[in-house]
């Protein structure tokens, strides 16, 4: 099976120190998501130690299309495997964004985890978003619903 051919264009502009790193890609046909790849350097990877965080340099600047955002999302396997998952989840990278995209891992595992350059530690996924004219009122519209919410309807 070949992609269907994708309607938006992202650009991307790879930083001195990304050199060298593959840019991201989907890794299948079907894939939602393009993997991130850390751009520490090579004689420097990052030791992630349990409970800690770290902001991971992409070494990518991103012009995602207006009318769209990037959303950097946790790897599961990385996840699974290590307990390693992004703490913002999903990272939101807007459309205006000029600035390096950054991924910030946490250690929720019990032991250490070291990032070396290269490796594929999250995975940006593209959505369309609109942006809403805010409209004062004096009071809501009623539904059913109402104000019931936090397990309201029950669980079974
Ligand atoms: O995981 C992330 C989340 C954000 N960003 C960058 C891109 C995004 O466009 C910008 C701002 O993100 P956000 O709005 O989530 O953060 P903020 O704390 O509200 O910062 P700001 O005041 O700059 O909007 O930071 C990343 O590189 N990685
Ligand atoms: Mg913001």
């Amino acid at each position: 099976m070949t992609a269907e051919p994708a309607t938006a264009e992202l650009g991307i502009v790879a930083l001195p120190h990304a050199d060298g790193l593959a840019l991201p890609s989907y890794e299948t046909a079907g894939s939602a998501g393009m993997d991130l790849r850390a751009a520490v350097p090579e004689d420097r990877p990052l030791l992630l130690l349990p409970g800690k965080r770290a902001l991971v340099p992409t070494g990518l600047i991103m012009e995602i299309p207006r009318g769209y955002e990037g959303q950097v999302r946790p790897r599961s396997g990385l996840a699974f495997k290590n307990g390693i998952t992004c703490l913002n989840t999903p990272g939101t990278i807007d459309s205006d964004y000029r600035g390096e995209v950054k991924v910030l891992l946490v250690n929720l595992g019990d032991e250490d985890f070291i990032v070396t350059r290269g490796m594929r530690i999250a995975q940006m996924v593209f959505a369309r978003v609109d942006q809403m004219q805010v409209q004062p009122r004096n009071e809501a519209g009623q539904t059913v619903r109402g104000a019931g919410g936090f397990g309201s309807t029950g669980t079974a």
